[in-house]
């Protein structure tokens, strides 16, 4: 039976738990009883007890894991916010097919999955790149809603329904990957209509536009902020979802959904950069509860990257001065993540050790 649209929304959130505590509890007790002193594996210690809680498991694992490539165009791009024209994400998509892109050789190495999403490229699906086309590509946000309110729910739904696939496939965390050229744009423009700090500030050259184009840029957001009805205030007049609608992208609103379906299904969400970041900002508006779910990897040299972070509280591990996306940065994290977990496992405790 064909669900009616928010459904699948509504009943993911409504199944949204913070980790256990109880479970983290006994973790954090064990880390402190391992031969060290207390506290000296700093973050690594932090990541095994959170992910033993997510997975409601004094056991964790990361045998499984994905990182899923969200795929989408933008009607702004026609403004000239990006260095590249929007051909570019279609070529990408089968770059990802045949394994050249980054986040194919980064995965490849971490033992990650690539699940590759046509969530609202402009382009034709490519053969091996999952067809989930909500529409072929946003309308420009500086003249308009780059989306109607339903359009953003299917995304979002598309993203819950791949994530609970994953999950029920045994996979235990996912990295928010993007594929989209212009997408640092809505990134930036999402970013600060949550954060609530300035346009100009946020804004950063994406794929390497220059200053006169940066600037010209963060006009372009201003405006489409405006055009949107959306000021500081917005909170008491449109919803989450309706801010993603008029000032997302289609991938933008594919990784809120994972987002919100891993916290539902327990599993861990690894941030990217800022697309993922912004992302990661709109779950969190829509449920507050999806933040324990979520792990910052690297600090991007996109400056609204480092305000969504800090809107979040959340620290990334990694200062790579990457800016690139798909999940490049997201998937690094991994090591780190079994590292947390090898610890936990196999070092002794002091009991062991008699004292
Ligand atoms: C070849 C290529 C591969 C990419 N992989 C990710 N991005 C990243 O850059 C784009 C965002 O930057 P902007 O907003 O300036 O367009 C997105 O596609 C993002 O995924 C790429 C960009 C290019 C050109
Ligand atoms: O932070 C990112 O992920 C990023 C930055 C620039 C361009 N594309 C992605």
């Amino acid at each position: 039976m064909e669900q009616t649209i928010g459904a699948l929304l509504a009943d993911t959130i409504s199944r949204i738990a913070r980790p256990d505590e109880e479970i983290m509890g006994a973790v954090q007790k064990r880390v402190d009883n391992l031969t060290k002193p207390p506290g000296s594996l700093g973050v690594l210690e932090e990541m095994v007890v959170r992910l033993s809680g997510i997975q409601r498991t004094e056991g964790p694992s990361l045998d499984r894991k994905a990182v899923i490539v969200m795929c989408g165009d933008h009607g702004v791009v026609e403004e000239g916010v990006s260095a590249f024209p929007s051909e570019v994400t279609g070529l990408m998509m089968g770059n990802f097919t045949r394994g050249g892109a980054a986040i194919n050789v980064f995965a490849r190495q971490m033992g990650a999955e690539v699940v590759v999403v046509d969530i609202g490229s402009k382009a034709e699906t490519p053969p091996g790149v999952r067809n989930e086309k909500v529409k072929s590509g946003t309308k420009n946000m500086a003249q308009g809603s780059a989306m109607t309110p339903d359009e953003a729910v299917r995304a979002v739904e598309v993203g819950i329904a791949i994530a609970m696939e994953l999950a029920a496939q045994g996979c235990k965390a996912i990295a928010l990957g993007d594929m989209g050229i212009g997408n640092t744009t809505p990134s930036a423009a999402l970013t600060a209509a949550i954060t609530g700090r300035p346009v100009d500030e946020l804004t950063g050259k994406g794929t390497g536009i220059d200053e006169d184009k940066r600037k010209a840029k963060a006009a372009i957001i201003e405006q489409a902020l405006a055009v949107n009805g959306i000021d500081k205030h917005w909170r008491s007049e449109l919803t989450p979802i309706d801010v993603l609608a008029r000032i997302g992208g289609l991938e933008i609103a594919g990784l809120v959904g994972v987002t919100l379906g891993s916290a539902a299904h327990g599993m861990a969400v690894i941030i990217d950069g800022v697309i993922a970041s912004a992302a990661a900002l709109v779950a969190y508006e829509i449920c507050p509860d999806v933040l324990p779910f979520m792990f910052a990897s690297h600090l991007s040299e996109e400056p609204a990257h480092e305000a969504a972070l800090t809107y979040l509280e959340l620290t990334p591990a990694l200062h790579l001065r990457m800016r690139l996306g798909e999940g490049s940065g997201a998937v690094l994290l991994f090591p780190m993540l079994e590292a947390s977990i090898a610890m936990l496992n196999q070092m002794a405790t002091f009991d062991e050790l008699g004292l």
